[in-house]
């Protein structure tokens, strides 16, 4: 069946129209098209950032719907996968929209470490994690590396021992385990970039449905790589009362009890990002570069608005949650936010939910300003 989307019309296995079609098909999952209208947009903002940008890898390219549409936005696109049929109709569906582009039937890995020419941005989109992709992506990219992960069980601890695996931490189970999982992979792909003397800056990240989507630009010099490993470090949790602290650094300083609640059982969770996941003017930047021919352009526009005005301490809060834990009614959002601001408190939501919030302020403050 014929797909349209962002401009370009691919064709896609028939089965795949609303999930991910049907195990030997190509894969085509629908429900990603936020995910390519933000790549796309993304892209054409980060070349307003470095006009230099003009190559772009898709190393998994599947249907080649996310190529084609980079090569229809201008992009001097090359598409991989290892699968002969994706490769097949890949090639068929940039042809079908008038576009040049290399589509080759390679290993995304062994491509970016022999590709001859220099490939500026790379987009890693494999089944599952990402991890065993990172090494040639950083060892090989020039100006962006745009990674999604769709393992969010393993990243945010609920399947503990994947996570441990996939991403040499120690990822938990918290009530906030969507920004767990964002931080986590961040933390284990800075930590890898770092090993090629590559510095990597989250200048966009979103959690949505079940994926973790981020876009890493790259410097290259030793002193960036060791930049953005000051960035890492750990969070620790109590599970009895809520309460959270995190500190930089690869050296754990798991906590004997809670400082707070005096419980003894506090979770240590990292090494992970405690650095800012995206840059404002970057996503506003992103905002205004979204079209109307792109099918998810509201709901990426309110993402993008949500993200542009969260705060960068690395856990949230469920306004709910802790209302729950109080025994009390929960209140609006908007006037529970002016009770912490009137505080003294910074406060924002957060896109990982409709009762998601940040704030500057310690679990005693925020009690202090709401009840
Ligand atoms: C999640 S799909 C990609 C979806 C696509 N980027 C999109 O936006 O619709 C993952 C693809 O990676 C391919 N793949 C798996 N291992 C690979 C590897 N080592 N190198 C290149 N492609 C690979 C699979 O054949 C599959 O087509
Ligand atoms: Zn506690």
């Amino acid at each position: 069946m014929d797909v349209s989307e962002g401009g370009v019309t691919v064709s896609v296995p028939t089965a795949s129209g609303g999930g991910e079609g049907a195990a030997d098909d190509v894969f085509f999952n629908a429900t990603q098209e936020l995910n390519r209208d933000l790549t796309v947009a993304t892209l054409a903002a980060f070349r307003e950032r470095e006009p230099r940008a003009a190559s772009y890898l898709d190393a998994m390219t599947a249907s080649g719907i996310r190529g084609v549409r980079a090569a229809n936005a201008g992009w001097d696109v090359t598409m991989a996968d290892v699968d002969a049929d994706a490769v097949e109709l890949a090639t068929s569906n940039l042809a079908r929209n008038g576009l040049d582009g290399e589509v080759v039937a390679r290993d995304a890995n062994s491509l970016l470490h022999d590709h001859d020419r220099v490939l500026d941005v790379v987009d890693i989109d494999p089944f599952g994690s990402p991890m065993p992709f990172a090494d040639a992506a950083f060892a090989n990219a020039r100006n962006l590396v745009c990674v999604t992960a769709t393992d969010t069980a393993p990243l945010c601890g609920a399947h503990f021992e994947s996570g441990v695996r996939k991403y040499s931490a120690t990822p938990r189970n918290t009530n906030y385990h969507a920004e767990m999982g964002l931080r986590i992979l961040l933390g284990a792909l800075a930590r890898t970039a770092a090993r090629y003397d590559v510095g990597v800056t989250p200048i966009l990240s979103h959690v949505s449905d079940h994926y973790v989507r981020t876009y890493l630009e790259l410097d290259h010099r030793a002193t960036d790589a060791n930049a953005a490993v000051e960035q890492v470090g750990h969070v620790y949790h109590c599970q009895q009362c809520l309460s959270r602290d995190h500190e930089y650094g690869l050296v754990a300083a798991p906590r004997a009890e809670c400082p707070r609640c005096g419980g003894h059982q506090v979770l240590t969770a990292g090494p992970l990002w405690l650095g800012p996941a995206h840059e404002e003017a970057f996503a506003a930047s992103v905002r205004e570069q979204l079209t109307r021919e792109m099918g998810e352009a509201s709901q990426a526009f309110h993402l993008l608005q949500t993200i542009e005005g969260e705060l960068h301490e690395p856990t949230h809060y469920d306004q709910h949650r802790l209302y729950s834990q109080w025994g009390e009614p929960a209140v609006g959002m908007a006037e529970f936010l002016d009770q912490l601001r009137d505080a003294g408190l910074r406060a924002s939501r957060t896109h990982f939910g409709g009762t998601t919030f940040k704030t500057d302020g310690g679990l005693a403050e925020v009690e202090a300003a709401v009840l």
